[in-house]
């Protein structure tokens, strides 16, 4: 049996300009249902412009935008309902307290989840206190609450725990999680790597406009080199080791030998076969795929490279 893997967001060729100056330069996108597809980037890179692009808040420049088999600018009536959205900032009157605010959506929506989605984000004990005097993260939780009430098909995340303490942060993955067990497909958007380690199946990495770096997380992992390191046994010298084919950069500073490869396993079996087979110890040795913040580092300068190149 063929499976057909429903795209819920389908960029292509996406540009957004800002009268002359292009923030998004040509981006393709895909989401596919009941995934969280986390979109990261250095500041500026268009993730917001992206995204507000992708709710239907702004029209592309160019290139073709489908969310839920519709235009998000068109059909904005239509998507609307089947959307949710927790932005930055949202604009709830402050003196509405915290239960009115989540009645008062509830009603305008179709939700059926009201007061309990507050229990879930340890609101409830808030319930009857004003907007207005939420500290930051409880008014950050409360934003989430209502971009959940009415279980979305698709939720839009805009950093959803900036600023949020970390017994929070974990609450709100959990109730991330719960809803992407239930089918809810979710397009995030934050600073926190460790974020998108968490919740991500699959992420893109923007930069000044586009995107440099998409996949799962081991894919994105794979397109910067592993590291390896250890101490160089007593009596040899680093002219000795075997040779390691994968390997693209080493140091060698007071007898600790530091490695760079593109074939982990590979090398590291290598050199541990050599190891074994000498009966030499590589004492402290260490082995590590790269890490999402070196994949940041990596896409940061590859695109600048490649603008001073062209
Ligand atoms: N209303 C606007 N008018 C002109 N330029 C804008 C406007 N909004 C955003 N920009 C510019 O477009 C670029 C992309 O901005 P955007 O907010 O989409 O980036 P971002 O990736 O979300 O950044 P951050 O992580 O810093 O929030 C930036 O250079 C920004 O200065």
């Amino acid at each position: 049996m063929v499976r057909v893997t429903e795209l819920v967001i389908e960029a292509t060729g996406l540009r957004c300009r800002y009268g002359s100056f292009e923030a998004v330069r040509g981006i393709d996108l895909s989401v596919r249902r009941g995934e969280l597809f986390a979109l990261l980037g250095t500041n500026g890179a268009g993730k917001t412009t992206t995204v507000e692009t992708l709710e239907g808040h702004r029209a592309a420049s160019a290139g073709t935008v489908r969310v839920l088999g519709m235009d998000p600018v068109a059909d904005k009536a239509r998507l609307r309902p089947r959307i949710g959205i927790m932005l930055q900032e949202s604009g709830f009157a402050g003196e509405l307290t915290v239960a009115e605010t989540v009645e008062l959506w509830a009603s305008v929506t179709t939700g059926g989840r009201r007061l309990d989605v507050l229990e879930l984000l340890d609101l409830g004990h808030r319930a009857r206190v004003m907007v207005k005097q939420l500290s930051g993260g409880e008014r950050r939780r409360l934003d989430l609450a209502l971009a959940v009430l009415a279980r979305p098909e698709l939720l839009f995340l805009d950093e959803p725990t900036t600023g949020l303490d970390p017994e929070s942060r974990r609450r709100t993955w959990d109730l991330v999680r719960t809803l992407l067990a239930e089918g809810t497909t979710v397009l995030l958007t934050t600073h926190y790597l460790e974020e998108a380690e968490e919740l991500a199946d699959r992420l893109a990495i923007m930069h000044r406009g586009v995107v440099a770096v998409e996949g799962t997380l081991a894919d994105v992992l794979a397109t910067e080199p592993s590291r390896i390191s250890f101490a160089l046994p007593a009596g040899l010298t680093a002219a000795e080791l075997p040779p390691l084919p994968a390997v693209l950069t080493s140091h060698v500073l007071d007898q600790r030998v530091e490695l760079s490869t593109a074939d982990l396993q590979h090398d590291l079996g290598v050199l541990v076969g050599w190891a074994n087979e000498r009966g030499v110890r590589l004492s402290r040795l260490r082995a590590s795929h790269a890490s999402l913040e070196d994949v940041f580092h990596g896409v940061r300068g590859a695109v600048e490279r490649a603008g001073v190149a062209g």
